[in-house]
């Protein structure tokens, strides 16, 4: 067997389309939806990402702002930067580019978004009402996979996934939004004993752990969906992700590549969430 290709980029095209039709019905009740997206320091990935986002949000019309502040800003500084946004009515979405600075505690700016324009869905609240419902918004990655596997009609009811990867921005709630999709869910993470042992068991691997070829083909069953959230770079400096991709490519029944595959729905499902905020504050 030789497994499909699954097709980000492709994917992300049509959600996109659908998304901008919602950006020019928003821009008719005469609201632009706007993102901010706040870059601290000069780490080079941080930039290229950032410079993605703000081309995805100008081809479709929603209003982005880049906030460049110095690496050696205080965190309080940081801190009324954010809470400055959250005070202006036409920024709907605010994004604070991670990791930031050693010197600066990620759990308090975090929770400085006012969660109804956290775009990221990492504030507690959103996170707490993944698990118990509620108005929220969902992490850009997990939520892409999961639009992305819906698209392509890959069943999850009663599914065995095993997510490698338990962060609090992708493993963690992607293991909870398979769960919402009735799926039986596993984590794996650095203590994990024989982790092919797990992902040898799963209708699904996700992989997001950050390390290079770390799913073989030696640790999916035949038939299996694999899921490559990873973003390494090889020895030549080559974009690859967590799954041997050519090895894997025989015996899965679909895969997903880097680049091409996940990277782009991130993107697509920030852009939902941020005209998705923009709808919800007119509504209010
Ligand atoms: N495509 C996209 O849109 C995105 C891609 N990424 C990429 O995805 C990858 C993961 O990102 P992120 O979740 O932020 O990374 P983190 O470093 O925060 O988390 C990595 C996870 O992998 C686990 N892990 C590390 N080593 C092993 C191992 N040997 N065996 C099993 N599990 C292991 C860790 O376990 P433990 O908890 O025990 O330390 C941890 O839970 C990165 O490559 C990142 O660049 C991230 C965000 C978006
Ligand atoms: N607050 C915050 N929110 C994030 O969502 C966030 C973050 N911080 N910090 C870093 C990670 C990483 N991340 C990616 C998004 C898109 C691609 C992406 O589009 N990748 C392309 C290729 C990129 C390239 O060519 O370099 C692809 O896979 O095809 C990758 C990685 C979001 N993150």
């Amino acid at each position: 067997m030789i497994a499909a290709t699954i097709d980000g980029k492709k994917i992300s095209q049509d959600i996109r389309t659908k998304v901008e039709n919602r950006v020019v019905k928003m821009k008719n009740n005469g609201v632009i939806p706007g993102l901010a997206v706040v870059l601290v320091g000069d780490n080079q990935a941080s930039k290229t990402y950032v410079a993605m986002k703000q081309k995805a949000c100008e081809k479709m019309g929603i209003h982005s702002v880049l906030i460049e502040l110095p690496g050696d800003l205080t965190e309080q500084q940081l801190l009324d930067q954010v809470i400055e946004l959250n005070q202006d009515d036409a920024i709907h979405g605010i994004l604070v580019q991670l990791p930031l600075p050693n010197h600066i505690d990620e759990v308090n700016v975090i929770e400085s978004i006012d969660p109804k324009k956290d775009v990221d869905g990492f504030h507690p609240i959103n996170a707490g009402r993944l698990m118990t419902g509620g108005e929220a918004f969902f992490p850009c990655t997990p939520y892409g996979i999961i639009e992305m596997l819906k698209n392509q009609k890959i069943e999850l009811n009663g599914k065995h996934a095993v997510v490698v990867g338990r962060s609090n921005i992708v493993g963690k709630p992607m293991g909870q939004l398979l769960l919402k999709e009735n799926a039986t869910v596993t984590y794996c993470h650095s203590r994990t004993k024989d982790l092919a042992y797990h992902t040898k068991q799963a209708d699904v691997v996700i992989a997001a752990v950050g390390v290079r070829h770390m799913i073989t083909a030696d640790h999916i069953k035949k038939g299996a969906v694999v899921i490559d959230v990873g973003m390494n770079r090889d020895n030549d400096g080559k974009l690859c992700g967590d799954v041997d991709y050519e090895g894997c490519l025989s015996k899965a029944s679909a895969i997903t590549p880097v680049p091409g595959g996940v990277g782009p729905m991130t993107i697509t499902m920030l852009l939902a969430n941020t005209v998705e905020s923009a709808e919800r504050s007119f509504a209010r």
